[in-house]
């Protein structure tokens, strides 16, 4: 949608038509059947370009414009009541510029640095309680404001919620009281319900807020009873005999007659405070409380100020919501690709137009396997929902089935490699997985497996990555993993990744500073510990810790070559699984080419034992210790190393159970925290004297 403004009043009149049928609809879905088909940050961007129409043209502004209306109708399943005092809306802030202009109007009023209350935005549904003499005797959704639908029974059975207020002596309970809150689904108890609804085949929820205002307003409360919402106070409506100087101190009230209140809740007295609440609250927005927050509200604590500021039609001038970028977005799946990777797993991913979400730009989201495709129903063409939270991988949830078009074919998982044409397998029954069982030669598999020898647990080359090992493929200068310690200057002159244009004098193309440094890299990394060689014969399951366990117990390849599937699996944290997989990667008929990648590997000059001082003294046997800040003459890897050498265990977290804390350079909380526990702090001579000869 253009942010610009039509000019002429006409077709700002059809655009204004149209944006509010969209809006209404999306209320109605969105407030009465729990199922929208917009997403919020949609939503948000209609209401906010409705409002710079009327802005631009203020005879659009007619009362029952949706800029000028809270939430959306009522259900018929409910009984329709009216609130004592009015229910409103919140104006929202999507950027720190927005927040300083309300505080701009503010001053404008005459109110400057008030005391500023900050709380969080809770992502459920609005709720107003009516106490009388203490007792709860309704209770209502917000519907449009004025009227809302009665949930009492529903409401009574959400435990955190008094049915009886208990006074105090310095809060005896008010002969009448309005209490507003937003009911919610905790992140988990909106898992266990998805989880419980997948197990009855029913349909999911798309997100906690939905279902938390779908359990709300059920027509049998013991369904609602089973769903586990909780909920917040935010504000007090009507009251007798309750006058609150601050909204403070209301929450000090509320929460001393039993009502639950947030202990998110700050009084600030600067702008600058209330922005540091902001980033506080959104850098820690999946762990500062159990539920989910959409933003943080801002209010005027003064309940005097509240007054004089009024309200506009639909919301409090004395408040305001901050909102952070949005996390759910929709957008269009345009195609379904698969990819076939390092073991020969073939997973579909989306590619989706792309989206901005929770402040990066989205493209492609993994749909794990065929089964997963099917179970979220998610076809090309289809709408769907996209989520990324943080800095977790985003996740197509699933289509929004209102607007899929009509005939839209299901999609099918391919029976054939992408990448070679191999018919796939499921590797046993009930396996969700399909993998292309042409292991040695599929190229898609061969690339991967060349990458993986490079990074970071296995060889940890720089300057072998992904790029590379398409180059040397496609210049046909290596067959796999087994040739690139053999790789030359000649052969890479043949990849024009490798290549530099000749100098005066030199003929052809030469081999560039990065090919150079490439040959440098191999070369260097042929000394790298036995572990490190196991970890890079992409061996299924065998992942660093077991590699380690390996290299410790047999010293060599050779060793490790020789043992049985028993003693393999006696060496500790290897287990029944790793060993049968490691014989079965020397011993399967198939598996010649398995074998001589270790052999081409050690012609190749690659170390295939670890030195005798790496399985040496055991000085750190039984003793667990942690490493922080920077050292001068170890690496964190190369620190680690030593530990685990000498049989000792590396973690990466200060407990009771820590031995020492190796403090370096820089060092953060792990010291702090080694120091309020009273574990023994050494510094790096301390720690290498204990690597040589033990405590
Ligand atoms: N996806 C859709 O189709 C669709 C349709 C309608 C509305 N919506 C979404 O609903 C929201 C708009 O609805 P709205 O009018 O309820 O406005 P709002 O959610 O932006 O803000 C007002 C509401 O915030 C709630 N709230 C949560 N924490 C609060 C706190 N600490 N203090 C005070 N209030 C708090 C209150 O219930 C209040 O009514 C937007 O996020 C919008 O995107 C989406
Ligand atoms: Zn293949």
């Amino acid at each position: 949608m253009s942010p610009t403004e039509p000019s002429d009043p006409a077709s700002a009149r059809a655009e204004h038509a149209e944006l509010a049928d969209q809006i209404n609809d999306a209320r109605f879905r969105y407030y009465v059947l729990d199922d929208p088909t917009l997403s919020d940050a949609d939503f948000d961007v209609r209401l906010r370009r409705l409002e710079a129409l009327e802005e631009a043209h203020p005879e659009l502004r007619t009362p029952d414009s949706p800029t000028q209306q809270v939430g959306g109708g009522l259900s018929t399943e409910f009984t329709s009541v009216d609130h004592l005092e009015r229910m409103e809306s919140l104006d929202n802030a999507f950027s720190l510029e927005e927040l300083g202009a309300w505080q701009g109007r503010l001053a404008r009023d005459g109110i400057t640095d008030p005391a500023y209350l900050c709380e969080l935005k809770v992502d459920g549904l609005a709720i107003n309680l009516l106490y009388e003499n203490g007792k709860l005797v309704r209770a209502l959704t917000r519907g449009d404001g004025r009227t809302g639908e009665d949930v009492t029974p529903n409401v009574k059975t959400i435990a955190p919620i008094p049915h009886a207020l208990t006074g105090t002596k310095k809060f005896p309970v008010p002969a009448l009281l309005e209490v507003r809150g937003e009911v919610f689904l905790s992140a988990e108890a909106f898992e266990r319900l998805n989880a419980s609804l997948a197990d009855a085949g029913k349909p999911l929820f798309a997100n906690p807020r939905n279902s938390a205002a779908g359990s709300l307003r059920q027509k049998d409360p013991r369904v609602t009873a089973s769903r586990e919402l909780g909920m917040v106070c935010h504000g007090i409506g009507a009251r007798e005999g309750f006058e609150p100087k601050a909204q403070s101190h209301a929450y000090e009230a509320l929460a001393a007659w039993g009502l639950p209140v947030s202990d998110q809740v700050r009084v600030v007295s600067s702008l600058a405070e209330v922005e540091a609440f902001i980033a506080h609250a959104g850098e820690h927005r999946h762990t500062i409380v159990p539920y989910e927050i959409d933003g943080v509200v801002v209010k005027v604590d003064d309940v005097a100020l509240q007054r004089r500021l009024g309200s506009t039609s639909r919301a409090p001038r004395w408040a305001i919501a901050f909102k952070y970028p949005p996390e759910e977005v929709n957008t269009k799946l345009l195609e379904i690709r698969v990819n076939t990777g390092r073991t020969g797993r073939v997973t579909p991913y989306g590619v989706m137009e792309p989206v901005k979400v929770a402040g990066s730009t989205v493209e492609n989201a993994t749909l794990h396997n065929g089964y997963e495709v099917k179970r979220k129903d998610v076809r090309p063409g289809d709408t769907v929902i996209l989520r990324k939270a943080g800095d977790v991988i985003p996740e197509i949830l699933g289509p929004v089935l209102a607007l899929r078009p009509k005939g839209l074919p299901e999609w099918v998982m391919p029976t054939e490699c992408p990448s070679c044409g191999t018919p796939l397998v499921e590797q046993k029954i009930g396996d969700k997985d399909r993998r292309c069982p042409n292991h040695e030669k599929c190229r898609a598999q061969v690339t991967e497996r060349i990458f993986h020898v490079s990074s970071r647990n296995a060889f940890d080359i720089e300057g072998l990555g992904y790029e590379a090992a398409v180059a040397l493929l496609d210049a046909g200068v290596i067959e796999n993993e087994g040739d690139v310690f053999d790789l030359t200057s000649e052969q890479l002159v043949g990849a024009p990744l490798f290549t530099r244009a000749p100098k005066k004098g030199e003929e052809g193309p030469q081999l560039s500073a990065n090919g150079a440094k490439l040959l440098a890299n191999l070369d260097r990394s042929k000394n790298q510990p036995l572990w490190r060689v196991l970890v890079a014969l992409s061996v299924r399951h065998l992942g660093p810790a077991a590699a380690r366990a390996l290299a410790t117990e047999f010293g060599s390849m050779a060793a490790i070559r020789e043992a049985d599937e028993g003693a393999l699996a006696a060496a500790e944290g290897v287990g029944p699984t790793i060993a049968a997989a490691v014989r079965q990667w020397f011993d399967a008929e198939d598996a010649g080419w398995h074998r001589e990648i270790v052999d081409k590997w050690a012609a190749a000059g690659v170390r295939m034992e670890d030195e005798k001082a790496e399985v040496g003294e055991q000085t750190l046997a039984g003793l667990t210790l942690v490493v922080t800040g920077s050292l001068v003459d170890f690496s964190r890897d190369s620190a680690k190393e030593a530990i685990l050498s000498r049989g000792g265990k590396a973690s990466s977290g200060v407990s009771k159970k820590t031995d020492y804390v190796v403090v370096g350079e820089n060092a953060g909380s792990k010291a702090d925290k080694a120091e309020e526990l009273g574990v023994p702090i050494l510094d790096e001579d301390g720690f290498k004297r204990l690597l040589a000869e033990g405590p």
